[in-house]
């Protein structure tokens, strides 16, 4: 892959940045605005000391337009002209520090409004990016991209505004140059390109450096997310000073990167100063061998002096683009991951879902996570019978989580179809079919906060009276109460002030608390006593009667007279029975 961004690559910042284009030409315009204050400026500084030195109407003119600013200077302004100068370039100081301001406020709005669209268009695609694409990314890298690498369009977008500004600039200053002496400016073009050639050398090196930043920066938040993922564990195992020695060492190169890449931008200013200084006096030499007069060559000479910053800023914004380059490119991964593919925005379905009638089909549904060899589901056929218990029994890893997710449409069927009522799954409308569903499962995604904050989360509107009756099913309600605030008690990090048959009964309370026509058990109370559990399932049972359920387990003891079990093996469906009656129905084999 090549160091700079590509034009495709460009054009898709520039489509990012589409809303805050049209104020581009404004914001240049103030740059560019600010360049010519500061060039007049200078030439009307040179014409006052000019003055000052008791030269002007009564003195030999300069020249050029120096010459022609000191003649009206003195032919207007008379006696005050120096006063009138004065003014005059106090004035065009103030222009140039109200412009810049203007320049900079204005700047620092896009940025900070560009990266929020940016951040929020990358977290969006989190949320709807096919669930299987987006989970093969590593968690480091989606909060590194997220939190730091977000920044780098609307950088990249600011790098390359002040590289068109810095660039008239350069030429507003050049015909200004070229206006006094068109000798010393060609010499000074001349001059500019060997440096401007020169600072290419370290572009090179910058692309390097900005992909390394990357990968490191990357590391660093891997790292950090592999010890507040593993607080316990690490402790648990004795494992800190390792842990410590791993965070540090990645810490390290984070340090070791920042200090290179410090040191590049640092290596622009002495060059040019030093390349520019060179050129200085070859500027001078030249003026004094070819007869320039002293205040031409010292007007040519204060504007070469004053040109330099802008060239500088030129040389390092090309460079920072280049180092932002491979962070740019990583967030248009992100952003394109899964987009050609049928995010479950895309595949909302238009068929409106009021109430599983029949049942759920899975027609020989084979499925195979990206990445895989073996499929972990293959050619799989069963019904799940509606306003009844379905068992869907199997060892561990046979696939029964698969079955799952592909009800949850985090996946799709690679073959086959799900029909729901006799209508396929993804014909119907998304909103509509997760409204009447809900799921618990073993390991149950909490989020710091309260207890109801957690309860919640499923139906953020739910008055607390709805919250207490969904614990009280889950029987959680009694541990609740306990806790030192009650539901409004704090569950710590990933609710580690929490047992874990609390936590999964806090996912079941979730659960009921959307009150679904389908209620998905994905071994959600194995964490559970057997007493609990019973008195758990009994409760469940009560509130769902005449709903549909499905329990996902590997203990063949949890089916129950009347349930209908799925035998779920090596990804293919061995049996479907009812329980107690194995050979009521005949075995389905895949
Ligand atoms: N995201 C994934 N990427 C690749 N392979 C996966 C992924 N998720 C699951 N698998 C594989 O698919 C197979 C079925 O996994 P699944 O989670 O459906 O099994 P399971 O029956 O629910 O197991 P358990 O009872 O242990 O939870 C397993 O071989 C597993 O390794």
């Amino acid at each position: 892959m090549s160091g700079r961004l590509s034009a495709a690559e460009w054009r898709a910042v520039l489509r990012l940045a589409r809303p805050h284009v049209r104020v581009a030409p404004a914001m240049i315009a103030l740059g560019i605005a600010a360049s010519l204050a500061e060039t007049t400026g200078i030439t009307l500084v040179v014409v006052f000391l000019y003055a000052a030195m008791g030269h002007g109407a009564r003195g030999p003119s300069p020249g050029g337009p120096l010459g022609l600013v000191s003649d009206l200077a003195a032919r207007h302004l008379g006696g005050g002209g120096i006063v009138a100068l004065t003014l005059g370039i106090f004035a065009l100081i103030a222009a140039k520090a109200g412009l810049s301001l203007a320049y900079d406020v204005v700047s620092a709005g896009i940025r900070n409004r560009l990266s929020e669209r940016v951040r929020n268009a990358l977290h969006r695609r989190y949320l709807h990016a096919p669930y299987a694409d987006i989970r093969r990314h590593d968690q480091g890298t989606l909060l590194n991209v997220l939190a730091t690498a977000s920044w780098s369009i609307a950088d990249g977008c600011m790098s390359a505004a002040r590289v068109v500004i810095n660039a008239c600039s350069v030429a507003v200053f050049g015909v200004f140059l070229f206006a006094m002496s068109w000798r010393i400016t060609c010499v000074a073009a001349i001059g500019s390109l060997m440096l401007f050639a020169a600072m290419q050398l370290l572009s090179r090196r910058a692309h390097a450096l900005g992909a390394e930043t990357r990968r490191v920066n990357h590391g660093l938040a891997g790292e950090t997310l592999a010890t507040l993922q593993g607080m316990r564990t690490i402790r648990a195992f004795g494992q800190e000073r390792r842990r410590q020695a791993s965070f540090e060492s990645a810490s390290a190169d984070a340090r070791a990167i920042g200090f290179r890449l410090e040191w590049l931008y640092a290596m622009i200013q002495p060059t040019t100063e030093i390349g520019y200084f060179a050129l200085l006096c070859v500027v001078v030499a030249l003026a004094q061998a070819s007869g320039i007069s002293f205040a031409t060559t010292l007007a040519c000479v204060a504007l070469l002096y004053r040109l330099q910053p802008h060239l500088r800023e030129l040389e390092g914004h090309l460079l920072h683009v280049v180092v932002l380059g491979p962070d740019i490119r990583s967030v248009l991964a992100l952003l394109d991951c899964g987009a050609d593919g049928d995010s479950g925005e895309a595949r909302a379905g238009d068929r409106r879902f009021s109430g599983l009638r029949e049942g759920i089909r899975f027609d020989r549904v084979a499925y195979t996570h990206p990445g895989s060899r073996e499929p972990a589901l293959a050619d799989a056929s069963f019904t799940i019978a509606a306003g009844g218990r379905t068992v869907i029994l199997g060892d561990s890893g046979a696939g029964k989580t698969t079955i799952v997710n592909l009800l949850l449409r985090l996946y799709r069927p690679d073959a086959g179809a799900i029909l729901v009522d006799g209508v396929p799954l993804d014909r119907l409308a998304r909103g509509d079919w997760l409204g009447r569903i809900a799921v618990a499962g073993q390991d149950v995604e909490l989020i710091e906060g309260t207890v109801a904050d957690n309860i919640r989360l499923a139906r953020p509107d739910a008055a607390a009276a709805a919250l207490r009756a969904a614990a009280d099913v889950a029987g959680a309600l009694d541990f609740i109460d306990g806790l030192p605030d009650g539901i409004d008690s704090w569950i710590g990090q990933q609710g580690l002030n929490l047992s874990g048959g609390q936590r999964q009964r806090i996912g079941i309370a979730r659960a009921v608390l959307c009150d679904p026509d389908l209620l998905i058990l994905d071994e959600a109370t194995n964490a559970l006593d057997a007493v609990t559990e019973a008195r758990v399932a009994a409760r469940l049972d009560a509130a769902f009667a005449g709903r549909t359920m499905v329990i996902v387990t590997h203990r063949a003891g949890t089916a129950r007279p009347g349930d209908h079990v799925v035998r779920v093996q090596q990804g293919g469906v061995s049996a479907t029975a009812e329980a107690g009656r194995p050979g009521a129905r005949p075995a389905r084999v895949a």
